[in-house]
């Protein structure tokens, strides 16, 4: 059917090169779909501005098309008009400078072969891209681990209007396989910055990566790459080549036998076909992965892209980071980090930025909310326990657990119950002060309900110790004091019950303070995973405390057990971390990395193994959420004298209780009436505490 607008567009611009039912088999590499209605192709930039001018002013929508090396045609008639530049006017190339100016329609292999001829470098692992300069500038396109934003000075072309567009490169986001140049503009052409390289090293690279590229890919007609990674160490071919799909055909297309994320055209391809195989590589991939790969082609069709996603639809994870603590940089960056690795994964994620611990409306839309807070109400059990009264399932240890590993006395008390080796340790509080005279110097004081080695101090001599507890009980009135232990700092993340390898930690500072952890990244202080300077006894039976730790305090999901291994040998426990950092520096990662686990597939693993647990006791819906009450210390030690107190009055009651009730009995019996139960209760009153004592004892016995 003819555009009813075409006789006024050929009236309008009469030199204006317009094609009619154009096979997609022509303008796209792919060639899947019928024929587009309507092609237009200016020849240079006055027309490119007075066809926009044109289509706007009759509100009749377009769309540009490049090399259509990307481009997926449709079936039916396709409602827009398409745009292809014409090669004439927009094939410029020159250079003044050390500034390439480049025109959109030149093809990469075209304008990186050329730039090589100048003895440029930068672009030869970009020659093999086959599409336009316009199309790899709207998306970005790279390859290699170069993308073609990192060489842009300037970008220019007309908005949908007519109106002339440009913007320098850090006016622009360059983005994986994306940038912010908006959807509205045609671009025309583009300045490029290139380093001088010597020309026939350049020219040896570039005719490798053409090479290896022919080698690794098919030959037939696709459009690249369907999918976009979900990251470089989960590339989307080789998950759907995992899902032993190569071959795999539905009607006239199929996957390459050559690539997995790449679909060809067997020839009589339809749009329909393959959006059908797009459904089925996502649904499959989802099933054997866990992950929901996001289609990196364009769909001309608007209705293709949302058929595809509804094929099978991500969880939603409500993702919590900032909160109120000490820590709130570190927990932003941190839950940033976590929110784009769950993102890459094609996980549908809010992000909400707490600074109060209560119940939000995002958190119970979301199918598994994430909590990214490290220290105060966020890992202290506080929100954990919002979650589990409102019966929302959420990554990460409950309410109990996280309390226990953030305070760092209970977690004392729990290290000596379950006999895991820890540093000699006390307690001072404003009124018990003095320097406790079982331990030895030096000593590190610590704030027990801080984290991230926030409030920790080392005291050398018995001199400083006065003025150390000064500043730390401007942070709490009750402080753990422990010996210090010379030795080699370790730390054991377990992930799911898995415990994976031993980071070693060397600090500049002598020990990791958070100085060392946070301020100076890398640089300064050194990681090694696996510990290069213990045996793999001495980890191994880390690794063992750290399990038991981990089982012992009912943490889940994720713990990082901190150790010093002294010199003796023994590792000893500092303290779990129910939130472990998960920055550029954070250990986790890290370790998870070294033994084969991606980020996003740790991230993913920790969203189903909470999408898999049942929280009972949901509240009724829109209940009030009440604001968290601050935690009780877990197991706060009452006064011994007043225990003792209590002790002796309980016992002098007892025998007050048993005396008369003895004193009957025999007077009963004496007097030739039934006495004896009366004698037997009071005996049995007298004998109560002991019996108790017994039976403990007994079932304490293994
Ligand atoms: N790394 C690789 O091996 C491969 C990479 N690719 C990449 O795919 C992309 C396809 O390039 P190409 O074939 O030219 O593009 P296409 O013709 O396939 O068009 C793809 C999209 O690019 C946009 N586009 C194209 N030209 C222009 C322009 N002049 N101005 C504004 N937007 C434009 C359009 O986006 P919109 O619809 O939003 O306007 C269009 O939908 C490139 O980035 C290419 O490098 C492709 C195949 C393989
Ligand atoms: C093809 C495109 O870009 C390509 C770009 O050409 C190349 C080269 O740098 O790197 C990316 O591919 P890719 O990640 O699949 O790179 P490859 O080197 O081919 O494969 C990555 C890994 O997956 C494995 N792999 C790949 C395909 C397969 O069927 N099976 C498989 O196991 C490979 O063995 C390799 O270990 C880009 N794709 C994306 C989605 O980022 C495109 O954008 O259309």
């Amino acid at each position: 059917m003819k555009a009813q607008y075409l006789d006024d567009l050929k009236r309008a611009l009469p030199r204006l090169a317009i094609r009619e039912n154009v096979s997609y088999r022509d303008i796209t590499s792919l060639g899947v779909g019928s024929a587009l209605p309507v092609l237009a192709e200016p020849q240079d930039p006055e027309e490119l501005a007075g066809l926009l001018r044109f289509t706007s002013g009759h509100a009749i929508p377009v769309f540009v098309i490049g090399g259509g090396t990307n481009l997926v045609g449709m079936d039916a008639p396709c409602p827009m008009l398409g745009i292809r530049l014409h090669r004439n006017g927009f094939s410029e190339f020159s250079s003044e400078n050390g500034i390439i100016r480049a025109g959109a329609h030149l093809r990469l292999p075209d304008l990186t072969s050329r730039t090589v001829e100048l003895g440029l470098g930068g672009l030869a692992r970009l020659a093999g891209i086959p599409g336009t300069l316009g199309g790899a500038l709207r998306m970005n396109a790279g390859a290699n681990g170069v993308s073609i934003g990192d060489f842009i000075v300037k970008v220019s072309g007309f908005d949908f209007r007519g109106n002339p567009w440009s913007a320098g490169h850090d006016e622009i986001e360059w983005r994986y396989r994306g940038s912010s140049i908006p959807d509205d503009v045609v671009i025309t052409g583009a300045e490029l910055k290139l380093p001088a390289a010597d020309r026939e090293t350049e020219i040896a690279a570039l005719r490798s990566e053409v090479e290896a590229r022919r080698k690794r890919e098919p030959a037939g007609r696709s459009a690249g790459c369907t999918f976009r990674n979900v990251s470089e160490f989960e590339p989307a071919g080789r998950l759907i080549d995992q899902c032993r799909l190569k071959n795999y055909r539905i009607g006239g297309v199929a996957v390459s036998a050559e690539h997995a994320n790449f679909i060809v055209n067997l020839d009589s391809g339809r749009e329909s076909d393959y959006v059908e195989l797009v459904r089925h590589l996502r649904c499959a991939v989802a099933e054997k992965h866990g992950f929901y790969l996001r289609p990196e082609v364009k769909f001309l069709n608007p209705d293709a892209l949302p058929k595809v996603m509804a094929a099978v639809e991500a969880p939603k994870i409500n993702l919590l980071l900032g909160g109120a603590s000490n820590e709130r940089e570190i927990s932003l960056k941190s839950g940033s980090a976590v929110a784009q690795a769950l993102r890459n994964g094609g996980f549908d994620v809010t992000v909400t930025d707490v600074t109060e611990c209560r119940l939000l409306p995002e958190m119970r839309e979301a199918d598994v909310v994430y909590p990214v807070l490290h220290g105060g109400f966020g890992e202290d059990g506080r929100i954990q326990k919002v979650m589990e009264e409102a019966g929302l399932r959420f990554v990460g240890s409950g309410s109990a657990a996280s309390l226990l590993t953030m305070d760092k006395i209970a977690t004392k008390r729990l290290l000596d119950r379950l006999g895991i080796p820890t540093a000699k340790w006390s307690v001072v509080t404003r009124d018990r002060r003095e320097l406790p005279q079982n331990l030895k110097l030096p000593l590190i004081l610590k704030v027990p309900m801080e984290g991230s080695t926030f409030g920790i101090v080392k005291v050398e001599r018995a001199e400083e110790w006065d003025a150390a507890l000064e500043k730390e009980f401007a942070m709490a009135g009750e402080l753990l004091v422990e010996e210090y232990i010379d030795g080699i700092e370790i730390t054991v993340p377990i992930v799911n019950g898995e415990v994976l390898p031993a980071i070693e930690i060397k600090s500049p500072h002598g020990f990791y303070d958070y100085d060392a952890k946070y301020v100076y990244k890398d640089g300064h202080t050194e990681y090694f995973c696996p510990a290069r300077s213990l045996s793999a006894e001495q980890v191994a039976d880390a690794s063992r405390q750290a399990v038991k730790f981990y089982l012992g305090a009912g943490c889940r999901d994720i713990l990082r057990v901190d150790f010093i291994v002294g010199k003796d040998g023994v590792p000893y426990m500092l303290e779990g971390n129910s939130i472990p950092g998960c920055t550029a520096t954070s250990l986790v990662p890290k370790a998870a990395k070294v033994s084969g686990i991606s980020f996003e597939k740790m991230t993913a693993t920790l969203v189903y193994a909470a999408m898999r647990r049942h929280e009972p006791r949901p509240e009724p819906e829109n209940a009030a959420a009440p604001a968290s009450p601050a935690p009780a210390r877990l197991a706060n030690k009452p006064n011994p004298l007043l225990v003792k107190l209590c002790h002796l009055l309980f016992r002098l009651a007892l025998v007050l209780c048993a005396v008369p009730l003895i004193v009957s009995g025999i007077q009963a019996m004496r007097a030739g009436y039934t006495g004896w139960p009366l004698l037997v209760s009071g005996l049995f009153v007298l004998c109560a505490e002991f019996l108790f004592k017994w039976f403990d004892r007994l079932e304490k016995m293994k």
